[in-house]
């Protein structure tokens, strides 16, 4: 850490330090202009964080750590193509995905170029599919996609298509990931291979669980349609185009995308193409569009009104001065019931790093769980921990004001809902309080004793609200940059990679050498490994 950072780093600590440091019922209690001040808005979305123990002083100081810490460096290296991954040598230029035309350059390349070339081919490819002209090889129209995909090959297109997706609209699309075949068998009874196109969706084109769930569908395709009839159901999603032509995909069906998009923030490319054909090519131009919005904004807006840094910052202090290692994320959506499961790589294999950029262990926590369910549904399951647990969990409410049905009273119930929520985890509820709640219903002073503590809320449990006026394409690709560049942001905060993901590489090591054992053919070299190995087989065998 350098001096001023630490320096930095210290101020923060010294009011964090106060007694009063974590507390949130005594700030919304006293000032009814909390809620304004601490209010931000940028690309339609609004943010609030008055429900947190922030204040003035205490986000000055975060945002002077900011700017020790170098984050908007951080970000204008990132938008000028500089190698920011530093240990793959690669720039993370997502943002030229959405970008308009000479937006971003990156090692003497027109970014922006390279990608309107593939989006005026996704679009030309999206177009022959619902018109028509690109039909099965029996000569039927596609009515459903298959994305085969992991991780964010998958995550980010099947939470959009989830979010965006409605009756009427071009295709079905679903998403297979797991390598675990129950996954296939599920979907194969639903689909009739002559009307059913395969994407498949791999950056690299050598992920296990991918490559090996494509053989399985290709070779429904090819029993199903015959082997010269397969390649007419399948397109690629990939950089690697000669492992996707040595897969047999022709190469006016491969659509690429440059290795300076990492995976998790490649739903923007050629990886979102199943959006585009289940929902719409405008669609996807309005969550390009949306996510611009936010990009501009990011790379625009001064510290103190930059909503992806404040939201960084709110992380930092919650992490790191007030210890709180989890974050929940409660969509009021069920149409954002995945969005929480994308967060969770978004944000976790970014920051799930524990040595800094030069290789240092890290002196404090870095990125915490990310974890979450669409509400109300989250309110009768977990919530209870965050309410009364032991250590305060903070929560993302996503809140939607407009919705697509026409059913008033049901969306009211909702958002009264998470507006509750944010509400009681807030303030709370005082022993006095419960004690005189239990007194009013006629409870004897026993059972008054008894439970009053088992009914105390002790409040002063942080959350922050953004509220999109609607889900649309724009909100939702707002709403999805936002959080990419708050994890950049923290990148920045915490000195560590944002952008590479080493730690998923020893458990794909390891598998392959369990493989042989599980087939019986080597032994397994772990002991527990073995022991496991030894009675799985037994079972199998009989
Ligand atoms: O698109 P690919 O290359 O199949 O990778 C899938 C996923 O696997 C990972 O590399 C991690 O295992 C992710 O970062 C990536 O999104």
């Amino acid at each position: 850490m350098t001096d001023s950072k630490a320096a930095a780093w210290d101020v923060v600590a010294g009011l964090a330090r106060r007694q009063d440091a974590a507390a949130i019922r005594p700030l919304l209690d006293s000032d009814p202009g909390r809620a304004a001040r601490f209010g931000f808005r940028a690309a339609g979305l609004l943010l609030d964080l008055s429900r947190t123990s922030l204040t003035e002083p205490v986000l000055a100081a975060l945002l002077a750590l900011a700017e020790a810490s170098g984050v908007t460096r951080f970000r204008d290296a990132m938008a000028a193509g500089e190698k920011v991954n530093t240990t793959e040598g690669r720039a993370a230029l997502h943002m030229a995905l959405r970008a308009p035309a000479g937006g971003f350059h990156t090692g003497g390349q027109d970014a922006s170029a390279v990608v309107r070339g593939t989006l005026d081919a996704m679009a030309g490819f999206v177009r022959g599919v619902h018109e028509g002209s690109i039909r099965g090889a029996g000569g039927d129209r596609f009515t459903d996609v298959v994305n085969i995909g992991i991780g964010g090959s998958d995550l980010g297109p099947a939470m959009v298509t989830r979010a965006l997706w409605r009756h009427g609209m071009p295709m079905r699309a679903h998403y297979l990931a797991n390598v675990d075949a129950h996954a296939w068998e599920a979907l194969r009874p639903t689909l009739d291979p002559r009307r059913t196109l395969v994407l498949v969706a791999s950056k690299t084109f050598t992920t296990q669980e991918t490559m090996t769930n494509a053989h399985l569908v290709r070779g429904w395709l090819v029993q199903g349609l015959g082997e010269a009839a397969a390649a007419r159901h399948l397109a690629a999603l990939s950089t690697n185009l000669p492992a996707t032509a040595a897969f047999g995909i022709a190469p006016e069906r491969v659509f690429g995308f440059e290795e300076w998009v990492g995976g998790r923030f490649s739903l923007w490319s050629a990886v979102g193409l199943s959006i585009a054909l289940a929902c719409g090519i405008e669609a996807f131009a309005g969550l390009l569009a949306g996510a611009r919005a936010m990009d501009d904004h990011f790379l625009a807006a001064p510290p103190e009104a930059n909503l992806p840094l404040l939201l960084a910052a709110t992380e930092v202090w919650h992490v790191n001065f007030l210890g709180y290692p989890a974050r929940a994320v409660l969509p009021y959506d069920e149409r954002l019931s995945r969005f929480a499961a994308h967060l969770q790589q978004v944000e976790m294999e970014s920051l799930g790093k524990r040595v800094t950029l030069d290789g240092q262990p890290v002196a404090h926590a870095t990125g915490p769980v990310v974890f979450g369910e669409p509400g109300t549904n989250a309110q009768h399951s977990f919530l209870q921990l965050i309410h009364q647990g032991s250590t305060p969990v903070p929560v993302d409410f996503v809140l939607v004001a407009r919705p697509d049905h026409a059913h008033a009273g049901s969306h009211r119930i909702l958002l009264a809902n998470a507006l509750a929520q944010a509400e009681a985890l807030a303030l709370g509820r005082t022993e006095a309080e419960a004690r005189a709640e239990m007194a009013r219903g006629g409870m004897d002073q026993a059972a008054i004793d008894r439970l009053a503590p088992h009914r105390t809320f002790p409040g002063n449990r942080p959350s922050t609200s953004i509220l999109l006026p609607a889900l649309t394409p724009a909100s939702l690709g707002a709403l999805v940059a936002l959080y990419e560049h708050k994890v950049a942001c923290l990148g920045a905060f915490w000195g560590i990679n944002p952008f590479d993901q080493w730690g998923v590489e020893l458990g794909k090591q390891l598998a392959g050498g369990i493989l042989p054992a599980l087939a019986g053919d080597t032994p397994a070299s772990d002991a527990a490994t073995a022991a496991m190995v030894a009675e799985i087989r037994r079972l199998q065998a009989g």
